[in-house]
């Protein structure tokens, strides 16, 4: 059976990066799709927004939605300080495999825990089976649909606190306008839209941060 591009991508990875190295990790994703074959990584521009959101607010516990092939979810893990954690959820097992392997080879296993199943149904088992309290930071990756129920959804579960700060990518491309129109006419939330550049190509893209005011 002919191998898949996530099997792909995670081959370049396991011959061109350095064991442990996050770094090196995300240089070898971004390295192949961007001249190979294109995936739908959040990317090393749209990265750089992630990184600089995720130091800000410096999370305990960090929620990514839209695990993929752990790219963003090295991203995440690489920028965290000691003892805190990353639960990252994806509901394809094929990818999901992938992106565990991919965390053990950069090394940021033991930051990363990832849930294997549907936002919708692992969101409601956060707090019991998880232990978490409230997320400090969400990033939202998956089904464009989904951000805003999701959203709602962290809300009604009270996992967000005051000064949770959700960042949700492809605001443009795809495109999340229920989110948008959901989140920026809600007076519990703070938003900025940050615009960029989808993955690996020259179309535009965006991602919007939003703050829970409580
Ligand atoms: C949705 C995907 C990302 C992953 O999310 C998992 N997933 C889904 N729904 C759930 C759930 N409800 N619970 C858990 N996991 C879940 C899935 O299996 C994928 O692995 N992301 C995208 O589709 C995506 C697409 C594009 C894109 C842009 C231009 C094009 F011409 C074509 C595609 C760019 C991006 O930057 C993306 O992020
Ligand atoms: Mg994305």
């Amino acid at each position: 059976m002919n191998q898949s591009k996530e099997q792909r991508i995670l081959n370049f990875v396991l011959q061109n990066a350095v064991r442990g190295d996050p770094c090196s990790v995300l240089d070898a994703i971004d390295k192949y799709c961007s001249q190979k074959e294109w995936a739908m990584n959040v990317g090393s521009e749209k990265g750089v927004i992630l990184d600089k959101t995720v130091e800000e607010v410096s999370p305990s516990v960090a929620l990514e939605l839209g695990t993929y092939c752990g790219y963003s979810g090295v991203r995440i893990a690489r920028r965290l300080k000691e003892g805190a954690r990353l639960l990252t959820v994806e509901f394809n097992p094929e990818f999901a495999a992938i992106a565990k392997q991919m965390f053990e080879f950069a090394g940021v296993q033991d930051k990363v825990r990832l849930l294997e199943g549907p936002s919708q149904e692992v969101i409601p088992q956060l707090k019991k089976k998880y232990e978490v309290d409230t997320l400090d930071f969400v990033f939202l990756d998956h089904w464009k649909d989904r951000y805003a129920p999701d959203t709602i959804l962290l809300q009604e579960c009270n996992l967000l606190r005051k000064g949770s700060v959700l960042l949700a990518d492809n605001v443009i491309i795809p495109g999340a306008p229920e989110f948008l129109n959901y989140i920026r006419n809600n007076s519990h939330f703070q938003c900025t839209n940050y615009p960029s550049h989808l993955e690996y190509m020259k179309a535009g893209d965006a991602m919007e941060k939003a703050v829970f005011l409580g």
